[in-house]
């Protein structure tokens, strides 16, 4: 018996063929270290059709977690759960669209999920569409239209975003409201939540709304989002430095991207863990005092896929060239000491990997907010130093012609002294990146 769930009558249940039943046994049993069982329970609710068993099948099956990684059959239990129109399903399968993972890269199919998802009023695709249109230089009503009808749903990223805009005065929605889901924001551990309230402080906070009436979305949507992302026009890059090769790419995203990202990956972040060269293994390390995270496919969405794409566009390569996409946090006090992002050869751990998808020729940052002291992104050999505005990016080469590490790319965040510091960050490999 676990709180309340009578086992026998679930497992009986289970067995007579019913998958509800079979989803949770296979959850249970899970939760009992018997995994075996819980796999077989989770393929019996799957087979007959159960949704959710279908998605968490397709994640495990797309991480290597309790079953042997598959992701092209991933792709397929998935493509079947969103056919029925299964949220977290038409999510995840356009993102893995988008990206060419387990199937063909399919952009357009990929964006297709997303408006399919936002017309059936799903919270996270309502939001993520505004922002990918956004992403497209598309700034109006029907962007508000679609973060309010995910915000009063309950989506806290879109309704902090509406805050966010409030604040710069767009007048959407009144301060009671955004007192409100300031409060909430704060309440689920928003990370831009807890420094907002104080812009309330004379409002009374404002009930709840009900779900606005979804927007009418045009057909035409998709023509507009149609370009692949990595293909969209390159903002003008700015030569820094011929050694190490830095450029700065100033607005590569907008701010409210730049929020998204921070939104998105602050329930993951964790002390940074550096790869030991001679074990290969992830472990702290007090030479890098930061908070980060990095989103895998299943963290993915369609919005942050497009962001990353735009950073393999601003170093000049194909998406697929880029490793996952990586959040540092930094509080007062913490730093990055002096280090090289390529892979050094002959250590351990690391010739795995270069013989997988080659060396780190290169490394794009995005600057995801502004208003800290300190925290530079500074060249110590080269005697360059640059920090960004907000989704300002700086790409670096970090080695030279003939692939040699370039020693003169060695670099740090310095100690931020005052407020936070939010980077995202995207290593870019030789060769197509697998893992
Ligand atoms: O935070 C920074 O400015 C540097 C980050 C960095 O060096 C990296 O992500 O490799
Ligand atoms: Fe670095």
């Amino acid at each position: 018996m676990v709180e309340g769930i009578d086992i026998q009558k679930l497992a009986a249940q289970a067995k007579a063929g019913d998958a509800d039943a079979q989803y949770k046994m296979a959850a249970y049993l899970s939760g009992e270290g018997q995994k075996d069982a819980a796999i077989k329970m989770l393929r019996q609710a799957a087979t007959a059709g159960h949704l959710d068993a279908r998605f968490t099948l397709s994640n495990f099956m797309l991480s290597g977690h309790m079953v042997d990684r598959d992701v092209s059959h991933a792709v397929q239990v998935l493509a079947q759960a969103a056919a029925k129109d299964h949220e977290a399903s038409m999510r995840l399968l356009s993102v893995l669209k988008a990206m060419g993972h387990g199937c063909d890269a399919d952009w357009p199919a990929a964006v297709a999920l997303l408006v399919t998802g936002a017309r059936k009023g799903h919270m996270l695709a309502l939001a993520e569409l505004a922002l990918l249109r956004e992403l497209y230089g598309f700034e109006d009503d029907l962007n508000t239209a679609l973060l309010l009808a995910a915000a009063t749903r309950g989506n806290i990223i879109a309704a902090m975003q509406l805050v966010s805009r409030h604040l710069k005065g767009d007048g959407t929605i009144e301060a009671g409201l955004a007192k409100q889901w300031t409060m909430q924001g704060r309440q689920l551990g928003h990370p831009l939540a807890g420094n907002l309230l104080v812009r309330f402080e004379g409002a009374t906070a404002a009930a709840l709304p009900e779900p606005t009436e979804l927007p009418k979305i045009p057909e035409d949507i998709l023509s507009d989002l149609a370009t692949a992302p990595e293909a969209l026009a390159r903002p003008q890059a700015k030569v820094e430095l011929d050694r190490p090769h830095v450029e700065t790419v100033p607005g590569l995203i907008g701010p409210s991207l730049c929020e998204h990202i921070i939104a998105s990956s602050a329930p993951s972040l964790a002390p940074a863990r550096v790869v030991d060269p001679n074990s290969g293994e992830l472990r702290a390390d007090p030479y890098r005092h930061s908070y980060n995270m990095t989103f895998w496919p299943a963290d993915l969405d369609l919005v942050l896929h497009a962001i990353g794409a735009r950073m393999c566009a601003a170093a000049g390569v194909a998406p697929d060239h880029g490793e996952m996409l990586s959040v540092l946090y930094y509080q007062p006090g913490m730093y990055y000491g002096p280090h090289y992002d390529c892979l050094v050869p002959g250590a351990d751990g690391q010739n795995a990997e270069l013989e997988r998808s080659g060396q780190r020729p290169k490394t794009v940052l995005i600057y995801l907010n502004d208003g800290y002291e300190g925290g530079s992104t500074s060249f110590v050999r080269a005697g360059f130093a640059h920090k960004g505005g907000v989704g300002d990016a700086i790409v670096f080469q970090n080695v030279l012609a003939d692939g040699e590490i370039d020693e003169q790319s060695l670099h740090e965040s310095t100690p931020v002294t005052a407020g936070v510091k939010w980077i995202a960050s995207k290593w870019i490999r030789e060769k197509s990146y697998q893992f």
